[in-house]
């Protein structure tokens, strides 16, 4: 999906040497084990000012998209390019999904039209770590993305969380309360998508940590790095790659997709051949049935007499 709009990934040189080396090397190596990938492409979304637009100026590092504290106006999603010793990177920024209390339908629509005949590898539902707890409006907002692009996205994304240098309060362990904020983050997308247990194991989504600011902690190679000193970025590029050849396939946004009916819904359209098989087979054949019943039913006496006919010899 290289265009004229692709851009040398100049970004790459301002990360220090080891996170450079690593990069290539991932990327060298899905090349390698992904017959003829040379093109990445990964959608981001999520609520509002969780961290999306600083999670992609971080693995392009540089400021390709604006990061704005308080709550941006932009509806438009945005395309990033940039390619490097011949694989292109595609990163999409999309606006927040949730707007006073509801999901953005208008934003959902905008970043469907903006996607098509694209090829999604990747999602990266992003959110924050430091949150406690999650909402119906989690909920439906995983609705929202299911409903757009199918179930299948699940198995094509990957959970981000942002601001993943917190101190967990109540004196709670580090890790016990990245394994509880991941548990109910993927809890919510097995209700949010109603993915049942047989389609694919929720489990499997895997959830990884990103820590945007400046202030980030690094190692002594100046990689940045999370608590427990994995550096996150060639991190979450791995486990991007790892997504990308898991043997699921990618999402194709094509016209179907974007004016068909949901595509979760794809089998209801056999619902009126059912009913109608259930009318002639099944209910006609029963009314048929309770219609000889009545007919051969012997009358009690004063059910005739009712009717006048006790007197009548039968
Ligand atoms: N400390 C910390 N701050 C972050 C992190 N990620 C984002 N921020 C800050 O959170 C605010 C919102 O970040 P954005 O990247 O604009 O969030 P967004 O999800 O793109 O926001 P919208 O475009 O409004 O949907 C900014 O002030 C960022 O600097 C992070 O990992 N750690």
């Amino acid at each position: 999906m290289s265009s004229p709009l692709t851009r040398d990934w100049v970004g790459i040189q301002q990360f220090p040497a080891a996170t450079q080396n690593k990069l290539l090397e991932i990327l060298g190596k899905l090349k390698e084990e992904v017959h003829n990938v040379s093109t990445m492409t990964i959608l981001v979304m999520g609520k509002g000012g969780v961290g999306k637009s600083s999670t992609v100026n971080s693995i392009l590092g540089e400021r390709a998209v604006t990061v704005s504290t308080f709550q941006s106006e932009g509806l438009r999603p945005m395309m990033c390019s940039r390619s490097r010793a011949g694989f292109t990177l595609n990163i999409i920024d999309t606006p927040g999904l949730v707007e006073g209390g509801y999901v953005n339908d208008q934003a959902l629509e905008i970043i469907k039209r903006f996607l098509l005949n694209k090829t999604i590898d990747v999602l990266l539902y992003v959110d924050r770590l430091d949150v406690y707890r999650m909402d119906a409006l989690d909920r439906l907002v995983i609705k929202a993305i299911t409903d757009t692009f199918g179930k299948a996205i699940w198995r094509r994304s990957l959970v981000v969380l942002t601001h993943a240098q917190l101190s967990p309060p109540d004196g709670l362990n580090y890790d016990d309360f990245f394994a509880k904020r991941s548990e109910a983050l993927r809890k919510c997308i097995r209700l949010g998508a109603r993915i049942k247990k047989q389609e694919f194991q929720e489990s499997n989504i895997p959830v990884v940590l990103v820590e945007n600011s400046g202030r980030c902690r690094t190692n002594d190679s100046a990689e940045k790095i999370l608590p427990d000193g994995t550096p996150w970025i060639p991190n979450l590029v791995r486990e991007i790659t790892l997504i990308i050849s898991n043997g699921s396939m990618p999402i194709v946004v094509d016209q179907k997709l974007i004016e068909g009916p949901n595509p979760n819904n794809r089998g209801k359209l056999f619902i009126p051949l059912i009913l109608a098989f259930q009318y002639f087979f099944v209910i006609r054949r029963i009314q048929r049935a309770i219609k000889d019943d009545i007919a051969k039913e012997s009358k009690p006496l004063w059910e005739l007499r009712d009717l006048g006919l006790a007197d009548r010899k039968f």
